[in-house]
């Protein structure tokens, strides 16, 4: 089980435009979806889309809760949610056929103790991936011992997140390269290096439409395929879950690494989580390439500590 735990749900609407989104003009809709949102439930969909399981975790509010909810399990998402109070968030994401994909997504209610302390000893049994934004005002230290009860869970967040996440022993850390540029300065493959020789703390580093590396004891890069992208949103999530479930299933890294970058292009290609297909990934890892591995220039691995 892969339980994907969502400081910050939300109901994600994905909008067609008749343009690219100009400022000052009038921009016609058309095409809309709504679907329950946040980076822990496309990691789920990919897992479930794999055959694997995955379970949705969170706290939702008011009536874009209620919808949330109405939307997960219609799609059968397994799921552990608790109710909270204010309203769950808007994500929106634009897209139009000249490009440039745009997402303005809500900060949401602020953190809810309350209901996260009602949430934790709910979570299922199995590896906790702690996906997306933290809610506003969420206590660093709240956060940290969070992190430090989930027993090495993977973490999938940004700036605060990320840092609480080095500080409380993650097993693993999804970076992109800006979101590690901001962690260590630079966003590169030495820095990754330089970041597990002295936390132990695994990286898997997206690289957009480049793919992805693995950075832990062993140091593993993939190229995408060449595709045409349609719809971006939610790729690194796809990839995140895809790695996670072929490594629970006994893959090995690169293996597991292909797979992963060639279901996030699939994601990319497709149009998005909701439109995501396991044979169209499946397809796609011949057209990966693995790089040789790099040798690690820095020996000094802190504690040793794998996934899963
Ligand atoms: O605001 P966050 O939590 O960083 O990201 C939220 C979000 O943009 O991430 C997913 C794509 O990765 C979307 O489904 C979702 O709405």
């Amino acid at each position: 089980m892969i339980v994907a735990l969502t400081p910050n749900l939300s109901l994600d609407r994905t909008m067609t435009l008749d343009r690219f989104l100009a400022p000052g003009q009038l921009h016609r809709v058309t095409g809309l979806t709504v679907a329950a949102g946040g980076k822990g439930v496309n990691l789920a969909r990919a897992v479930r889309a794999f055959g694997g399981q995955g379970c949705v975790a969170g706290v939702v509010s008011g009536f874009n809760g209620q919808h949330f909810r109405a939307l997960l399990e219609a799609e059968g998402l397994d799921n552990v949610l608790e109710d909270g109070e204010g309203e769950t968030r808007e994500c929106q994401a634009f897209l139009s056929d000249e490009g440039h994909p745009t997402e303005i997504n809500e900060a949401g209610p602020p953190y809810q103790p309350e209901a996260v302390a009602r949430l934790l000893p709910r979570l299922p049994q199995g590896q906790v991936v702690v996906c997306g934004s933290l809610a506003p005002n969420t206590p660093g230290t709240a956060f940290l011992e969070m992190l430090r009860g989930l027993d090495r869970p993977v973490v999938d967040s940004s700036g605060a997140g990320l840092e609480a996440a080095v500080q409380a022993g993650a097993s693993l850390i999804k970076p992109n390269e800006h979101e590690l540029e901001a962690l260590t300065g630079s966003g590169t493959l030495d820095s990754a290096r330089e970041l597990y020789g002295r936390s132990g703390v695994q990286i898997l580093l997206t690289r957009g439409e480049r793919g992805a590396a693995f950075i832990g004891e062993e140091v593993w890069e993939v190229e995408a395929p060449q595709i045409e992208v349609k719809n971006p949103v939610g790729s690194g999530d796809t990839l995140l879950g895809t790695f996670l479930y072929a490594r629970q299933g006994g893959q090995s890294i690169p293996d597991a690494l292909r797979l992963a970058v060639a279901a996030g292009s699939a994601n990319a290609m497709l149009g998005g989580p909701l439109k995501f297909r396991v044979e169209v990934a499946r397809e796609l890892m011949a057209q990966t390439r693995l790089l040789t591995p790099a040798e690690p220039e820095c020996h000094s691995v802190g504690p040793e500590r794998r996934f899963p």
